[in-house]
């Protein structure tokens, strides 16, 4: 808790946004790594329960190759059960048309692809380059605007690579321009391997900030060395109100081995609710479901944020 009140007492005077929205990566950002692959039950009633948490968008599971990520394998069966709670937009990763394909059977509504700012990151995760991975998303664009289904992008290892070493700014904002000059709504930047800090934030936010405006930005911040909040609260005084999160702070990384998990939702939802930013979360709801998910699936609950029941 001493964490928050430094965060508190730090943002409290600073220009903060009204009300950002909240992406849950739980299920997919947050399960693909666990080494346990749970049920297929227990993921759909995961994903339920987050829908009555005030979630507009959930990313519910991942169309990539399930010899690559066996953890996502269950991806057609878990979104053609679960409730699509109206208002709430259900998303899924695709990494090739392939992946596009199948999430359209099933009628995704909105799928994201994922390149990286570094080619060592993007061969082990994707087995292509960053340019191969830009002409590949080329084609799931295409199709995407003709069945009018929205792509968000995402781009891995805005700071750093677990095989490249280092990250500019410049580098990812060559990336995010790409993503969006091929079509994404939204591009979100993944702290993949969570080495930011507020200082290093603050220069890729104004990177990417000269070709896309704040409202075309997400952040997505991994906690590895325990900055994410402060990472976030940093790009949110910039005008970013888009924050990917996973509750619990489930989650790591198939191909960045120590990557812990996503930012805790509850975390930066009740920061958010002391801070007077809206989120549209019910806070003692995300907790019961973090409590619920850790139980049953054996996963820590990794939260500061935490009701004990
Ligand atoms: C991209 C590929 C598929 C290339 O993998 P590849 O082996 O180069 O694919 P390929 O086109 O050569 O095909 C090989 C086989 O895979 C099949 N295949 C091909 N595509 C698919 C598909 N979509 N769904 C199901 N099967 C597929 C294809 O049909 C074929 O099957 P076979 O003939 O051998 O039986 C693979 O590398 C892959 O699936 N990678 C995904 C890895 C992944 O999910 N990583 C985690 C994502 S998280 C992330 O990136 C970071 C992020 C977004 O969270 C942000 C952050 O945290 O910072």
């Amino acid at each position: 808790m001493q964490k928050f009140r430094e965060i508190i007492s730090h943002y409290s005077s600073r220009t903060l946004p009204k009300a950002i929205r909240i992406v849950e990566m739980g299920p997919r950002d947050g399960l693909q790594s666990e080494k346990k692959i749970l049920p297929s039950d227990i993921k759909v009633e995961f994903i339920n329960r987050l829908s009555e948490c005030g979630y507009k968008n959930i990313e519910v599971t991942s169309f990539v190759s399930p010899k690559w990520v066996p953890q996502m394998g269950d991806n057609l069966e878990v979104f053609q059960r679960i409730y699509k709670k109206p208002g709430v937009t259900y998303s899924a990763l695709t990494p090739n048309v392939k992946g596009y394909e199948s999430a359209k059977s099933v009628g995704v509504p909105e799928v994201a692809i994922f390149a990286s700012a570094s080619e060592g990151f993007s061969q082990k995760n994707i087995n292509c380059s960053i340019e191969e991975s830009i002409q590949r998303f080329r084609s799931i664009m295409h199709s995407a605007y003709i069945d009018k289904i929205r792509v968000r992008g995402y781009i891995s290892c805005v700071f750093g690579c677990p095989y490249d070493g280092e990250i500019s700014p410049e580098a990812v904002r060559s990336v995010a321009l790409k993503l969006k000059e091929i079509g994404c709504y939204e591009i979100s930047l993944g702290d993949t391997i969570g080495i930011g800090t507020p200082t290093k934030t603050k220069a890729l936010i104004e990177s990417v900030l000269y070709d896309l405006a704040p409202s075309e930005v997400a952040v997505h911040f991994h906690n590895t060395f325990d900055r994410a909040l402060e990472n976030i609260f940093t790009a949110l005084e910039m005008g970013i109100t888009t924050v990917d999160s996973s509750i619990a702070s489930l989650g790591g990384c198939p191909y960045a081995d120590g990557a812990t998990g996503n930012v805790s939702t509850e975390d930066v939802a009740f920061l958010c609710q002391e801070l007077g930013i809206e989120t549209g979360l019910d806070i003692n709801a995300l907790c019961r479901t973090a409590n619920w998910m850790s139980k049953i699936s054996g996963i820590p609950n990794r939260s500061v944020y935490q009701i004990h029941e």
